[in-house]
């Protein structure tokens, strides 16, 4: 199975187009104030507009109220949920959506155990830790806390960049990859040659395993 991208962290249209173009399964939009990356709802509504079909579009929050989620999903064609702080399966299951669970790695992390308490998200994100941000950080984490098998679908994030994806990918068999600050040439500002590197990049990989 080939292995998906996500582009994470889109704050103009004419970026989340060349993603597309270039094939991309997933972009993200942040709707998470602190961060850089964050998009309001009418460029939200932009850049969702200017994408083709068969593209998806993934919402990422963290630890955000309901109603600012309710509001989100009522304004924007959102495809999936991806929550990046510490909601509890009950939280990731309020909106009727599918949803990812986002988990930043660190030496006691039970992936099994999440993946039995998330049972129902359509997929485990696992990042690198940091103490002072929740995500977006460019840091890699140590891949070999990874467990070989997992019932839920893998998207590796963290660091991940042209350069290390096929690495990945031959090292973790991910069901997908999630990239941002590896394909930016600012925060929030991605770049086209960067991007189509990487799906380049996840296209050697996947036929390196093959
Ligand atoms: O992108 C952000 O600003 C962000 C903020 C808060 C939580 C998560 C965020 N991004 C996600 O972080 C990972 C790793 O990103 P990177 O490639 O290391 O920059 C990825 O899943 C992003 O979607």
């Amino acid at each position: 199975m080939r292995t998906r991208v996500k582009i994470c962290g889109f704050t103009r249209v004419e970026d989340a187009v060349v993603a597309a173009q270039a094939g991309v399964d997933a972009i993200g939009l942040v709707f998470y104030p602190p961060s850089p990356r964050h998009v309001g709802i009418a460029q939200a509504q932009a850049i969702v507009a200017a994408l083709p079909a068969f593209t998806s579009v993934v919402a990422l929050f963290v630890d955000a109220h309901a109603e600012q989620i309710h509001d989100v999903l009522a304004q924007v064609p959102i495809d999936c949920l991806q929550f990046h702080g510490d909601e509890t399966p009950a939280q990731c299951r309020l909106y009727n959506k599918r949803y990812i669970k986002a988990v930043r790695m660190q030496a006691d992390t039970d992936v099994g155990q999440l993946a039995r308490a998330y049972h129902d998200a359509a997929g485990l994100l696992l990042d690198a830790y940091h103490p002072n941000a929740k995500g977006g950080t460019g840091s890699t984490f140590d891949w070999e806390l990874i467990p070989p098998h997992c019932a839920l679908p893998i998207i590796l994030a963290g660091g991940l960049e042209p350069g290390n994806a096929i690495q990945a990918i031959q090292a973790v068999r991910p069901y997908a990859l999630d990239v941002s600050s590896g394909v930016e040439v600012d925060k929030g500002i991605k770049d086209a040659q960067k991007m189509r590197a990487f799906l380049k990049e996840v296209n050697q990989g996947d036929t390196i395993i093959i």
